[in-house]
């Protein structure tokens, strides 16, 4: 998000966006004609004081001679010289203009060849119209929704072509964002003024989360401080953006105000229902129904009809933060949604809150859906839940239906083009977490040269797990250590539209995270498998792959991924 319009240096190859604070700044427009209007328009929307220069007897577009008349825009009624580059700007930059911004003469005209040049001489922005060779910046086609900017350049190849992008992008975002990010900016404001400065350092938007997003916040951790900030990241992160873009005031506030409650209540589970809190095992009264299902990877095509029906059915639904917003649409709009707040540092809390939830509807006679990511039962805590509803009045056969999902486990390397099983490279998979309960670091799967092992939950210790997996530990064991060219690939946000993926091997994986930062959720898949399809490219630590291809397309393999296996098999 910027404040003011983005410019663009311009050059042969692709160039650094950045938004420009122009608060008071001084931009001379030479011409008068509709663009010279339009370019007023822009400087007086990013704050700046526009000029334009032009001779007494100019024909002026109406837009413009309107704002010359209300003194928005100032009129130097004099043909163009060198000296009103440096004696109309502002007095604390020594009168040096801030930018100027040529709308008529476009490239063969001398003037404006020479105002470039001058310009460039002196280090001051230009922008010559329709001439990308006479300019040091060039402009976005910008969306802008009150704080929300979104800039689209093509760098000189059809800004007709940007223009039409732009408007697409617009028009596929939910109405009220730009009131979100100011509500959210709001609150990450109040937050730092009362935490005390509490900040993530994530004040950079141009870059993705650090890998150290997901890092457990423990109870040792200056909660205050770091938990509520990390509480609106992860907000920011894991809600679909139509629920962050129809947040109220209302809700901010009482986002904040529960994380006030749950601090406080961090030092115990001690108001988490447990086994013999409720002494109501094996009562069944007129009740409703619990369904806990599992909703897949991310692609809401990879539902199953089951848990779509649950869905289309249910009264309310209850779902986890890593339930996919692609799934989420899918509700309708009668049907009331909870989301888990399922922070780090804050899940069990938010665990009980919700099997809370879950007894006094489906006690009340509702049918409760209780919407999981992936499958229920892998490292989804569905028999947790299942065992928790059964003891407390649910046991009945139907009172809870458990329905399965597509696991990330094995969904992701698919997606991925990675068989976790193949013959004569991998004859077996592991599915395993790099997190254990509390944070703790598991004792890693031992190496076993045919096995394919995918890590869940392990990307924001992937130093750690790299480490045990690959170095001897102090009381030396027999373990095989795994070697550090073992090929793998990080798997974030598998079959969502910004599904990444970086292929590498153990020695080379936690530089790429840090270097790439990181998009949860993702796995780590390691073994031979992962160069099956995909042999190293020599020379290179990683490589990077960006977007989900569809569930259309035939096979899942790209041409490049072809060629692979036609390498890898000798072909
Ligand atoms: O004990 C804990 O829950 C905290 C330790 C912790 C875990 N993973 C972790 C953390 C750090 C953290 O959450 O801050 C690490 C963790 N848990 C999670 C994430 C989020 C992400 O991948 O983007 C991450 C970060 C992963 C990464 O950076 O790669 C989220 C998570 N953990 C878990 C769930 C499932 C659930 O709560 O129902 C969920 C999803 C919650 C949701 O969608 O609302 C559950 C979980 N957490 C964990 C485990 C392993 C337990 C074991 O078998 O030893 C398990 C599996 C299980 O309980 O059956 C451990
Ligand atoms: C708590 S586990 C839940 C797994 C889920 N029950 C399943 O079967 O996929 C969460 C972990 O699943 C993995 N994960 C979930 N969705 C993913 C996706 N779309 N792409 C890559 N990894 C994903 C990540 O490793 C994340 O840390």
């Amino acid at each position: 998000m910027a404040t003011s319009p983005s410019l663009t240096t311009t050059s042969s190859s692709n160039t650094l966006l950045a938004g420009l604070n122009c608060t008071g700044n001084v931009h001379l427009v030479i011409g008068t004609n509709p663009l010279a209007a339009a370019r007023c328009a822009q400087s007086l929307g990013a704050g700046a004081h526009p000029i334009v220069v032009a001779p007494e007897t100019a024909e002026l577009h109406y837009g413009l001679q309107q704002k010359i008349d209300d003194g928005s825009v100032k009129w130097v009624r004099e043909e163009f010289e060198d000296d009103h580059l440096f004696r109309l700007g502002r007095e604390e930059v020594g009168r040096v203009v801030d930018a100027v911004f040529v709308t008529a003469g476009a490239s063969r005209d001398e003037l404006a060849s020479h105002i470039s040049s001058l310009c460039k001489r002196n280090r001051i922005p230009v922008n010559v119209v329709d001439a990308p060779h006479l300019c040091t910046f060039s402009l976005l086609s910008v969306h802008s929704d009150g704080p929300l900017q979104i800039g689209v350049t093509t760098n000189g190849r059809g800004c007709k072509l940007a223009s039409r992008i732009r408007r697409e992008i617009a028009s596929s975002l939910p109405p009220n964002l730009g009131a979100a990010c100011h509500r959210f900016g709001e609150a990450r404001r109040r937050i730092q003024q009362h935490d005390e400065g509490g900040s993530l350092g994530d004040l950079d938007d141009s870059v993705d989360q650090s890998a150290l997003f997901n890092k457990l916040v423990t109870e040792e951790d200056d909660a205050r401080r770091n938990r509520r900030m990390r509480w609106l990241s992860q907000v920011c992160e894991y809600w679909p953006l139509k629920k962050l873009a129809s947040v109220t005031d209302d809700d901010v506030h009482r986002l904040l105000e529960a994380y006030a409650s749950s601090a406080a209540e961090s030092d115990a589970a001690k108001r988490r229902p447990r086994d013999g809190d409720f002494d109501d095992a094996g009562l069944e009264r007129s009740q409703g129904k619990i369904i806990l299902a599992g909703s897949g990877p991310g692609h809401p095509d990879l539902l199953t009809r089951a848990t779509y029906n649950a869905i289309q059915t249910a009264d309310l639904i209850l779902a986890d933060k890593l339930v996919p917003s692609g799934v989420l649409d899918l509700i309708p709009r009668r049907t009331p949604v909870e989301i888990a707040r399922k922070f780090p540092g804050n899940a069990e809390q938010a665990q009980d809150e919700l099997l809370a939830a879950a007894l006094k509807h489906a006690r009340a006679g509702k049918t409760v859906l209780r919407l999981k990511q992936g499958d229920p039962f892998i490292y989804g805590r569905g028999g947790e839940e299942l065992a928790y509803f059964r003891q407390h009045g649910f046991a009945a056969a139907g009172a809870v239906t458990v329905l399965p999902g597509v696991t990330s486990a094995l969904s992701a390397p698919l997606f991925a083009a990675i068989p976790a099983t193949q013959r004569d490279v991998a004859d077996q998979v592991l599915i395993c977490t790099g997190t254990g309960k509390k944070g703790k670091a598991p004792s890693p799967p031992e190496y076993v040269p045919s096995r394919t092992v995918v890590f869940l939950m392990a990307l924001h210790r992937i130093v750690g797990l790299v480490n045990t997996t690959t170095t001897t530990p102090s009381s030396s064991s027999s373990r095989t250590l795994w070697p550090l060219s073992t090929p793998c690939a990080v798997i974030e946000r598998a079959s969502c539209p910004d599904q990444r993926v970086i292929r590498t091997t153990l020695a080379h994986v936690a530089e790429a995270i840090e270097a790439e930062g990181s998009r949860p959720p993702g796995l780590l898949v390691v073994g031979r498998s992962c160069e099956f399809l995909h042999p190293r490219e020599r020379g290179r630590a990683w490589v990077v792959e960006e977007g989900f291809r569809g569930l259309d397309d035939e096979g899942m393999l790209l041409p490049a991924q072809l060629q692979g296996l036609a390498a890898a098999v000798g072909a």
